[in-house]
């Protein structure tokens, strides 16, 4: 039997993806699993290992993807981030809708795999008010905030290519930008809740 399709959560650094993907994963206990990524920078305060990132050196991280372990992986702002096989399969052997956030280099590249996730990419209003909300975050260095803004530049270019989302939500409002978020998710939620009952 084949579970509930998984959702892959893209857009630039600062667009508002764990804003959001935290509230529906609160909101709707018991139908979203987070796809556990690894990467190779430094947790920040408050982040926990095994929930938020699976936090690792590069020589691990070198040797799972030699081992095949994991579906994509890719280079970004100087750090490495992959999604592991066993990340997924652990969402999908609970029958919860796999939520994956990768950036633009794992959309392309989950694309190649026969995953077939609903793409969502969650774009900031524009480039100006990304950098102020990266700012107010207080997560970023100014070089690891300038390699952030380059990729956003490159990933706004990318995003617009006809057929590589299924849906852009532009996060200007909250509200409104989880509202959107949640009725595109509907059936799928539904389907969930529907099997549990
Ligand atoms: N390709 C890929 N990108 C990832 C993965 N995990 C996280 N990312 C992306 O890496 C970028 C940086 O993530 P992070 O360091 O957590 O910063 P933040 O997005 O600003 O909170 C974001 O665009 C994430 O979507 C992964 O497993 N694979
Ligand atoms: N609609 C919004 N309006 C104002 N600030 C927002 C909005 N959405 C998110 N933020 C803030 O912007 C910052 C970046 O959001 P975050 O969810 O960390 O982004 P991402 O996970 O895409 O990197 C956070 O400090 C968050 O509180």
């Amino acid at each position: 039997m084949s579970g509930p399709r998984p959702v892959v959560l893209s857009g630039p650094s600062g667009a508002g993806k764990s804003t959001l993907l935290k509230r529906l994963m609160k909101d709707y206990e018991g139908v979203f699993g987070f796809s556990v990524s690894h990467t190779t920078r430094n947790p920040r305060p408050g982040e926990e290992d095994g929930k938020d990132y699976h936090f690792v050196t590069r020589e691990k991280m070198q040797e799972g993807i030699d081992n095949e372990d994991f579906i994509e992986n890719a280079e970004f702002s100087g750090n490495m981030y992959g999604t592991s096989k066993s990340s997924i399969e652990d969402v999908q052997a609970q029958n919860l809708i796999c939520i994956l956030d990768v950036d633009i280099q794992g959309v392309k590249n989950i694309k190649k795999t026969d995953l077939n996730p609903i793409y969502i990419s969650i774009q900031p209003p524009s480039l100006e008010i990304l950098e102020k909300r990266l700012r107010d975050r207080q997560t970023e260095t100014e070089e690891s905030l300038q390699k952030r803004l380059e990729a956003a530049r490159i990933d706004m270019e990318l995003s617009k290519e006809p057929g590589v989302f299924d849906l852009i939500i532009i996060n200007d409002d909250l509200e409104e930008a989880y509202e959107l978020l949640k009725s595109a998710l509907m059936e799928e939620i539904q389907k969930v809740q529907d099997a549990n009952e």
